[in-house]
């Protein structure tokens, strides 16, 4: 909690008063803005040759000279507020008679939208849409309803209706959102970065070669990049103003985006080899020029760039692939979470045979970091290779498998299906379930059905508790649905799909629809290596969120066999994964805030750690407005 209370408040409110900056108005005012339990980032903001005032950064929402009073503050969605102006600052900012008489609270504009948003009858799509529009109007009020309403909403500006809107989305185009970097404006990446006014922390970057399982999207793929922001925003408090959702428009060899005359990206087909991995070099140098201690993460490039160009940047830039590593730590952290759903603990990973779906970032992701998993809890590399079933749309890969020199992905691949020997290359799932009798059935696949009923009953014959995993996205691509897992198994099934589902109930008995998505891994993530200052996301990061994670878990849940915490609580998660990453990056010398996080660590412990990310997040709620003679957001 802060110490800030309201006389040390009201006593900063009559200096700045008195300094011009500010009309009296209540203290209320300022109480109210009060980010529940969250403690204050101390700011100097208001500075002169004689006074200094220190304000609580979420005291005061400042707005810079660079708008100005009146209209243009309610065109502007960073300081709009709608209805929810006080008298007192309308008078401040010149609005007064340009929005109705009526003060709303925040609390009432949210209940007021989420009235229309869940009116019977409205799409996906409609509330797609009209998230769209209230983010281009009113910010705060936008992440207020998100946060709020996570577990509702994340379906909307995620998986798995961001993915019919990035079908579409030049057709959705109005405003325009993040930054596009095209294969035009090589050569001026550096400089367009500075068109970018705000100081950034979390960067998103898509090629849009790959979005969810659609395929090659070209620079629709923006859509997923504000999508994955708008989750580090409302998931774990990164400031949204310190986010910059980015495509590099390479071209597309999407035939009917080609074709289609309303297609804003560059109409052209892809840059490839060299070409390309020039353009990702000379994007990641600009950010590196203009934000150097900010994070990059990687989504959704097509899988013969996503490795490659992490190995080229991972220890270049502070940087991850989602899709490589976010999902391989949900994934993990969900297997130690079905461990706990058989009342075992986590090292019975290592008796857990596992067929992977998918040899892709996905699934290759998956299966490289469970392996050392496996290996972390004593089977010898070798021993842990075994366990591993990988197919691609070629059936099982073994070590009759060709495999090319230097294609992307092989170094990967050659170890699992070199210990491969005891199968023919090519057989299908059901023969591969056949034989290797798993215990745990992974998607990553793209393919919807694939998992058919005869091979999810047969999974359910093999096991009283199958781990079933169809983690392709968007629904469509799934590959099963929750409820073909529980009819076939009676419920029994530890079920987790990327993509969201409502729990199953067969013959009493619920089956848990878990979401096994990144969704519960990058916010975190990125939150604990920001505020870590590491430059480099190793490998234990990433271990400790995915251990971070299943110890979210109530006793409760653990009994339903939920696998994953609830996603209304991802806050909390984000809290633990990040000073999980936070405390991994300090044991492994990584920290760089001058040896501040290893003191806290060693003066208050984990919870105090814990105190100090939950304090860091950015909480939506209305701050009264002043007016900065100062430039450019956040400083002065
Ligand atoms: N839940 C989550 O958090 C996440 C989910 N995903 C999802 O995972 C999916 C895959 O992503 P990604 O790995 O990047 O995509 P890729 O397209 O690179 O990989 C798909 C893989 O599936 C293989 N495949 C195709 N058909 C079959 C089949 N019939 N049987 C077995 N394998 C088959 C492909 O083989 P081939 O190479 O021979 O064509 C390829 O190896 C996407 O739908 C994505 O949305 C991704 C990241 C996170
Ligand atoms: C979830 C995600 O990152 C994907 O489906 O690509
Ligand atoms: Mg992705």
């Amino acid at each position: 909690m802060s110490d800030y209370t309201p006389a040390l408040i009201d006593s900063w409110r009559s200096t700045v008063s008195a300094l011009g900056f500010l009309a009296p108005t209540s203290t209320r005012e300022y109480a109210s803005s009060r980010p529940c339990g969250f403690a204050q980032r101390e700011t100097n903001y208001f500075a002169d040759r004689t006074h200094t005032c220190r304000f609580a950064e979420n005291d005061v929402m400042i707005m810079h000279a660079d708008t100005n009073r009146g209209i243009e503050v309610l065109l502007n969605p960073i300081y709009n507020k709608g209805t929810g102006f006080s008298l007192a600052e309308k008078e401040r900012l010149g609005i007064r008679g340009l929005t109705p008489p009526r003060y709303f609270t925040i609390e009432q504009q949210c209940k007021k939208i989420w009235t229309n948003l869940t009116e019977k009858g409205k799409t996906g799509m409609f509330r797609w849409r009209s998230m769209q529009a209230l983010q281009d109007r009113n910010e705060t009020l936008f992440y207020r309803l998100l946060v709020d309403h996570i577990e509702e909403l994340a379906p909307v500006i995620y998986t798995p209706t961001v993915g019919e809107a990035c079908l579409q989305y030049s057709r959705l185009f109005r405003r325009p959102r993040g930054m596009y970097f095209s294969a035009d404006d090589v050569g001026h990446f550096n400089a367009m970065m500075y068109n970018w006014k705000n100081d950034v922390s979390v960067i998103v970057v898509t090629d849009g070669s790959r979005v969810l399982g659609l395929g090659d999207l070209g620079a629709h793929g923006m859509g997923i990049s504000v999508g994955k922001l708008d989750l580090y925003v409302a998931g774990a408090g990164i400031e949204p103003s310190s986010v910059l959702p980015c495509v590099l428009d390479v071209g597309t060899d999407n035939e009917e985006l080609l074709a289609d005359p309303y297609y804003f990206g560059l109409p052209q087909k892809r840059i490839k080899g060299d070409a390309f991995m020039n353009i990702v070099d000379e994007f990641i140098q600009a950010v590196k020029n203009r934000w150097p201690k900010a994070l990059v993460q990687f989504e959704d490039f097509s899988t013969d760039h996503a490795m490659p160009i992490l190995k080229r940047h991972r220890e270049n830039v502070l940087c991850f692939n989602d899709d490589i590593q976010g999902t391989a730590v949900v994934v993990l952290a969900g297997i130690y979470g079905a461990m706990a759903a058989m009342g075992k603990s986590s090292g019975a990973i290592t008796e857990q045979t596992f067929v992977v779906c998918g040899a892709g970032s996905a699934g290759m992701g998956i299966a490289n970091f469970i392996h050392a998993a496996l290996v972390h809890h004593g089977l010898s590399p070798q021993q842990a290779f075994e366990r591993f079933y990988i197919l691609d749309k070629h059936g099982l890969i073994t070590n009759n498998r060709e495999l090319k020199e230097g294609e992307p992905g092989v170094d990967d691949l050659r170890p699992f299906a070199e210990s491969r020997r005891d199968l023919p290359d090519g057989i299908n799932l059901r023969e591969v379930i056949e034989s290797a009798k798993p215990t745990a059935l992974l998607g990553a696949s793209t393919v919807s059905g694939l998992f058919t009923h005869e091979i999810l009953t047969r999974m359910g014959e093999l096991n009283k508790n199958p781990i079933i995993m169809p983690l392709s996205n968007p629904t469509s691509r799934a590959e099963c649905t929750a409820e073909a897992a529980a009819n076939a198994t009676e419920g029994r099934a530890i079920f987790s799909a990327g993509s969201p589902f409502d729990d199953v109930s067969r013959g009493g008995v619920t089956m848990v629809a878990n979401q096994g998505n990144n969704l519960y891994v990058f916010p975190g993530l990125g939150l604990g290596s920001i505020l870590v200052g590491s430059n480099y996301i190793s490998d234990g990061m990433l271990n400790a969120a995915a251990e971070a994670i299943p110890k979210t878990l109530h006793d409760g849940a653990i009994r339903r066999r939920a696998i994953y915490p609830r996603i209304a609580d991802i806050r909390d998660v984000s809290v633990k994964v990040a000073a999980a990453v936070m405390k991994q990056a300090v044991d492994e010398d990584r920290e760089n805030r001058g040896g501040k996080i290893a003191h806290m660590i060693s003066r208050e412990g984990i919870e105090g750690l814990e105190r100090y990310v939950r304090s860091s997040m950015y909480y939506p709620e209305y701050r009264p407005t002043v007016f900065s003679p100062g430039s450019g957001r956040g400083t002065l």
